[in-house]
């Protein structure tokens, strides 16, 4: 169907200049399958972007880990999606389960923040993901299809948006979900995307699963036909993330 893998490496807030510098020589000089293949997007916190962007290989590019719902003014600590765009930032994450749990951002806040950013240029890796209480309550599908609903009931196109699928009972925890159980979701969120977007934004669209990827893991998820890629929080600080990354082919 034609969909290019994705994997992207979500750094979270890790990292001190000599750390990024490591990571990057590491990714450089990494033997990986040509970017016709597989984009590959690293996310470094704020802070590092520059550093990144400049001396990171070309075929691999970098995202922000979050940025302002609206346009950027009188909003002390935010970083606006014009900013991004003015250093060149091609891509952002948006609705992380981290930002959703702790810092409360609801399902209306990430659609607007989705939105905005794609109005400005950005392309975005929206995520979704249900807790482990309402995975055991049966409501798991319920809930993605809510969180991907007020996306997308705010943006005129998928064309520059990668959905991806994180549990949140399997974020940072070792446990990861099962090809089966991660494939249950993919398909039914493509399924929701058919029946509410369009046929063809189903069959175009990345959806990517996220939560305790690993070197090992990978390939046997990589393999189920509704995974398209993945988004890595703490593989993608290690040489492991290489390997994730040529589970493409
Ligand atoms: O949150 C994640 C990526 O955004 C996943 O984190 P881990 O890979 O550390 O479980």
């Amino acid at each position: 169907m034609g969909r290019k893998f994705f994997v992207g490496g979500n750094w979270k807030c890790n990292g001190t200049t000599e750390e990024v510098k490591k990571i990057v020589s590491m990714l450089n000089d990494a033997q990986v399958p040509s970017g016709d293949v597989v984009d590959v997007v690293v996310s470094p916190p704020f802070v590092f972007l520059p550093l990144v962007q400049s001396s990171l290989r070309s075929n691999f590019h970098v995202a922000a880990q979050n940025c302002w719902v609206r346009k950027g003014g009188a909003f002390t600590g935010e970083v606006s999606a014009e900013m991004l765009v003015n250093l060149g930032i091609p891509w952002v994450i948006i609705g992380h389960s981290e930002r959703r749990s702790l810092l409360n951002e609801s399902n209306e806040f990430i659609g607007d923040k989705v939105a905005y950013a794609l109005a400005q240029g950005l392309k975005v890796i929206a995520c979704v993901g249900e807790t482990l209480e309402q995975r055991e309550s049966g409501s798991t599908l319920e809930v993605v299809s809510a969180q991907t609903k007020a996306i997308a009931d705010k943006i005129p196109s998928w064309d520059n948006v990668v959905l991806a699928y994180e549990p949140v009972w399997a974020i940072g925890t070792g446990k990861v979900a099962t090809p089966a159980q991660a494939q249950e979701v993919h398909a039914e969120l493509r399924k929701w995307l058919h029946n509410n977007v369009s046929a063809e934004v189903a069959g175009s669209a990345r959806i990517i699963y996220g939560g305790s990827v690993n070197g090992a893991n990978c390939k046997e998820l990589a393999g189920q036909p509704d995974l398209d890629g993945f988004l890595v929080g703490g593989a993608s600080l290690k040489p492991e993330f290489v390997d994730i990354i040529k589970s493409a082919v």
